[in-house]
């Protein structure tokens, strides 16, 4: 694929955790950080806190294995063109994706990511907010989506308990693994955190070689929290699915709530600054999240753009974005 060509882009977004799209379905992007950046760039680029860069498994040499398995990889990049492993609300964007350009049926569907496959399950259209030819007849604006976010990781020991600070204040925060890492911080108010524009201190820093995503918490009642969250490779964001799965975790283990000794699942909402989610975990450790998926737009990038983007002079050509 060449930078002549205008190269299609969605916008969307889950819980106010926003996303540029890029449906790539044979591979042919080489998106490189600094191209996934730029596209992310709020005021170079189109803008959003990660990219969605949609490719068949079988097609990237990350997913072929789960190609029998999940047709299509979320191939998920950071906002600072940084690789993660598991994005939740990207997730469940991408799966309305996969419905609003009629690649997938409605109901059930796995998606192959770097922390494995995840199982969605699309409820039924509402309403149809964007007129498009590409729409089929999913509905933009209504019907939560299910995914099943396997298990969280509490690592015991040493690694279990971190400290999380913020100029002079620290809390202890409880280590918690979703497919990405987390540090989560139970808190009296959610104005503790502070402006939040740099990233807070997580000691001690060898628990997290590869950086964390830091999430502050208070009770708003029963099996009912509230967050905010600062995502690696992002900054400080208005949700996380991973991160509120995290923190729901966290929540109901403060709470003595473990599924697999009451034999039965736990709920919990938890509250965003983008919206709210309901997260439950299961007996067998498995956990859920159910949650709101929109696309709000599309276009197409470009080609004298992404040609600046990529360097008149094709020094930065021959990797970042080619095909
Ligand atoms: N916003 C995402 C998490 C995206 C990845 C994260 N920033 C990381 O680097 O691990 C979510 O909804 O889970």
């Amino acid at each position: 694929m060449s930078t002549t060509e205008p190269l299609l882009f969605l916008k969307g977004h889950g819980t106010e955790n926003d996303f540029v799209i890029v449906p790539d379905p044979d591979g042919h992007l080489e998106l490189s950080a600094a191209v996934a950046a730029r596209i992310c760039d709020r005021r170079a680029g189109v803008g959003g806190d990660g990219l969605l860069h949609v490719v068949r498994s079988a097609a990237h040499p990350e997913a072929q294995a789960m190609a029998p398995d999940a047709e299509w990889f979320m191939d998920y990049r950071n906002g600072d063109g940084s690789i993660a492993e598991m994005c939740g609300n990207g997730v469940r964007v991408f799966a309305r994706y996969l419905r609003y350009a009629g690649l997938a049926d409605e109901g059930d569907l796995a998606i192959a990511t770097r922390a494995g496959v995840r199982r969605v399950h699309v409820a039924k259209a509402v309403a149809k907010a964007l007129p498009s030819a590409a729409s089929q007849d999913e509905g933009q604006a209504g019907g939560d989506i299910t995914v099943t976010m396997g298990r969280a990781l509490l690592p015991a020991g040493l690694d279990a308990s971190v400290t999380v600070s913020v100029g002079a204040r620290s809390w202890p925060a409880r280590h918690v693994n979703m497919g990405n890492p987390h540090a989560v911080a139970f808190v009296d108010d959610l104005a503790d955190a502070g402006d939040l524009f740099s990233a807070p201190g997580v000691q001690p820093a060898s628990v997290y070689p590869d950086g964390v995503n830091v999430e502050f918490v208070v009770s708003r009642g029963p099996r009912h929290v509230a967050m905010r969250v600062h995502e690696r490779g992002v900054g400080e964001t208005r949700s996380c699915g991973t991160g509120a799965c995290a923190v729901m975790v966290a929540a109901a283990r403060r709470d003595g709530l473990d599924p697999a000794e009451l034999g039965h699942p736990v709920t919990y909402t938890v509250d965003v600054p983008g919206g709210r989610l309901a997260i439950s975990e299961f007996p067998d450790g498995s956990v859920e999240m159910t949650g709101p998926a929109v696309i709000v737009a599309q276009g197409t990038l470009d080609p004298a753009w992404l040609r600046t983007t990529l360097g008149s002079d094709g020094e930065r050509g021959a990797g970042p974005l080619s095909g």
